[in-house]
């Protein structure tokens, strides 16, 4: 089983790319899927658009405090379902150097580490730079190749920004900044080929800078799409804390919507597949409480039907 890392900040594309990988690839490849925060969105979202094999595992970072049930998720993996390929997408704040030091203990003949991949927001570049410039690094430093994001619309020299700002930092990586999704199969194809080279040293670092927090909620639902959309509004402008990743789902007036933010960045999808009623925020600060009024707002009123002395479609506070 060969393995393939594509490590990426939180909400760089990583999910995104990796379903591109799986539809265009013609090698057989399964999923190892960490998600920061304990909600299991993009499972799904692979699950749905994807037709292989995947696990999650949502609780605590493979680079850091479940490393020994990583690895030994790993070697069950291999010495069972047995991919020609297995993926991990690790959460967007793990250091890649750990995870290339954790996973070369299990490495043998029969496990072989692929050369690593790091996804890079084009346009969000900046702010997690400065936010998190130690995780920011270290996912560039270790990378074998560094593919952009994002850059659909971006000209030639910010291209070429982005290139001299990644190689400052790891001038041996192949960086690409053509949007992947409009280069031929044979790229995609070559990234399953090269090894790591294995005589490099990884060291392992024990201390991080601050782990951002992570608010997950169940069973959630909200009263129309347009105060919706205000909430969006209001969490990128920092009324709910300094929230840069919030992802989730949710049904509403017979419609299955679900949701992404990154950055300052969302969108929001309208589907027909099966969705589960929850939500993922990510961020420092996070005023729980006040999202936690938005989406169980509902659950405090009772519509009182018949005997209601307000229009229909007024609620009455229940406590
Ligand atoms: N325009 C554009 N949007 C993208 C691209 N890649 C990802 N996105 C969007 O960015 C958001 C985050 O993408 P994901 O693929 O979920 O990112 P991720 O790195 O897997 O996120 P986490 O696992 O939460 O860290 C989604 O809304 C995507 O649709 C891209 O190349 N271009």
């Amino acid at each position: 089983m060969k393995i393939l890392i594509v490590s990426g900040f939180l909400g760089a594309g990583k999910t995104t790319f990796i379903k591109e990988l799986a539809k265009r690839t013609k090698k057989e490849i399964a999923i190892f899927e960490n998600e920061y925060g304990t909600s299991g969105v993009d499972g799904d979202i692979l699950k749905e658009s994807t037709n292989v094999n995947i696990w999650e595992l949502t609780e605590g970072c493979i680079c850091c405090s479940v490393k020994g049930d990583f690895a030994a998720s790993v070697l069950t993996i291999a010495n069972t379902v047995n991919p020609d390929y297995l993926v991990i997408e690790p959460t967007g704040v793990a250091m890649l150097s750990n995870l290339i030091a954790n996973l070369s203990q299990i490495e043998y003949e029969h496990i072989r580490l692929m050369a690593p991949i790091s996804i890079v927001d084009a346009l969000s570049i900046e702010r997690y730079k400065d936010e998190f410039p130690e995780i920011y690094k270290n996912q560039i430093e270790y990378a074998d190749t560094v593919i952009f994001s994002k850059t659909e619309n971006l000209s030639s020299e910010e291209k070429d920004k982005l290139k001299l700002e990644v190689s400052e930092i790891n001038p041996n990586c192949k960086i690409i900044t053509e949007h992947y999704s409009t280069l031929p199969d044979s790229f995609l194809d070559s990234l399953l080929l090269k090894y790591l080279d294995g005589a490099i040293e990884i060291p392992v670092k024990e201390d991080y800078e601050e782990m951002p927090d992570s608010f997950s909620l169940n069973d959630i639902s909200i009263r129309s799409i347009e105060r919706f959309i205000i909430f969006l509004e209001n969490l990128i402008r920092g009324k709910y804390g300094n929230v840069f990743r919030a992802k989730g789902s949710f049904a509403i007036k017979g419609l299955n919507l679900r949701f992404d933010l990154a950055d300052s960045r969302y969108q929001i999808e309208v589907g027909t597949d099966e969705i589960s009623n929850k939500a993922v925020f990510i961020g420092n600060d996070i005023k729980k409480q006040k999202i936690r009024e938005v989406f169980f707002e509902n659950s405090r009123f009772i519509k009182i039907g018949q005997v209601n002395p307000f229009p229909p479609d007024k609620y009455i506070v229940f406590w």
